[in-house]
């Protein structure tokens, strides 16, 4: 069986053996290197399984290669961005219209994704800005259509970002984190699950000049602080952040502060509930991506989210903000 990946088969024949492993292969012997695209830029996808597929159908998208012309609904997509709600990601795709001055500035959004009523999705120009809900389970699930959405439209060299709100560490409240890497509860920096009864694993890894770039986006005449750090994705709110204030806890304030201590001198400096699936998903895909969340409150000084609402929704604008003057400067060098 031959891999169609052309430079990879080239350099070590014995990855022509192993096409399944095609990607696994590809990490081992180039840690850290993100897996090679087709040569326009768009994303190749490594599953040989598809190739038997007559129509796939994007369940969670509420679209399907047979029904809907991807290459002409999204083959400009530059930018896939990701947040938990769909209110968010509403205001987010509303405010790059006007970041971008585009002709749609001010009108209403249609959620392309009405369709499976599960996510909320947006077009505004190059951006699609969708909702993940909460947690790795339900971001991966979109994440994963995603990743096929734009190879099937055949989008060039997009990049994702995951736009979010999350606890920081030692960093005031209101402050902005762009992540360097993912983290599991374990504190490793790789995201696991389990296939066909054995748990795997893949290395949690962000493109270092996306986060410097995105970081650089930060302005002296911001009235918050951008910083760059290590972000856990727990697989729980509660006990998987070191919580005190869930409805289980056998660990002592002091178990808690050691805990968070650790994160903290592993280069941590925020908790959320993704980071570690985003990062090593978009990375196996050889997707560039970033994560930018806003925090809600400094973990080492309590649980409880405590400001008001009307705060938080001005907070949740900030990674907006980041990501917008982004987008807006790599769109006027095009
Ligand atoms: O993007 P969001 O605000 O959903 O990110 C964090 C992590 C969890 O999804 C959620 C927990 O409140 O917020
Ligand atoms: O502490 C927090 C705040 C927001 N989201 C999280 O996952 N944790």
């Amino acid at each position: 069986m031959q891999c169609d990946c052309d430079y990879v088969t080239k350099e070590n024949e014995e990855l022509e053996a192993h096409y399944d492993n095609c990607r696994l292969m590809w990490s081992k012997l180039h840690p850290g290197k993100p897996f090679p695209k087709n040569s326009d830029g768009s994303i190749q996808l490594p599953n040989k399984h598809l190739q038997d597929l007559d129509v796939d159908i994007l369940y969670h998208l509420g679209l399907d290669t047979h029904n809907h012309d991807l290459p002409a609904m999204f083959g400009d997509i530059k930018f896939v961005c990701m947040g938990g709600t769909k209110h968010r990601m509403r205001e987010f795709a509303q405010y790059m219209t006007e970041v971008l001055n585009l002709p749609n500035k001010g009108e209403k959004l249609v959620n392309l994704t009405k369709h499976s009523q599960r996510y909320a999705m947006y077009k505004v120009g190059p951006v699609l800005s969708v909702s993940h809900g909460i947690g790795i389970p339900s971001m991966t699930t979109l994440l994963q259509e995603m990743i096929k959405l734009v190879s099937y439209a055949k989008a060039k060299d997009p990049i994702f970002f995951r736009i979010g709100t999350c606890g920081g560490l030692g960093i005031p409240a209101g402050s902005v984190v762009v992540s360097s890497f993912g983290l599991n509860g374990n504190l490793e920096k790789t995201y696991d699950l389990p296939v066909l009864g054995k748990t795997r694993r893949w290395p949690a890894i962000l493109d270092t000049r996306v986060c410097q770039e995105v970081h650089s986006m930060a302005s002296k005449g911001d009235d918050f602080g951008t910083y760059i750090g290590g972000t856990m994705g727990a697989d729980d709110f509660y006990r998987g952040q070191a919580r005190l204030d869930g409805p289980f806890c056998d660990y002592s304030e002091s178990d808690k502060m050691t805990f968070l201590k650790t994160l903290t001198n592993l280069g941590v400096r925020n908790i959320e509930m993704e980071a570690s699936a985003f990062s090593a998903f978009t990375r196996e895909a050889g997707i560039r991506a970033s994560i930018v969340c806003v925090t809600f409150l400094n973990r080492l000084l309590g649980d409880q989210v405590t400001p008001s609402k009307k705060m938080l929704t001005e907070w949740q604008k900030r990674p907006m903000i980041i990501v917008g003057r982004y987008i807006a400067k790599y769109c006027e060098k095009k």
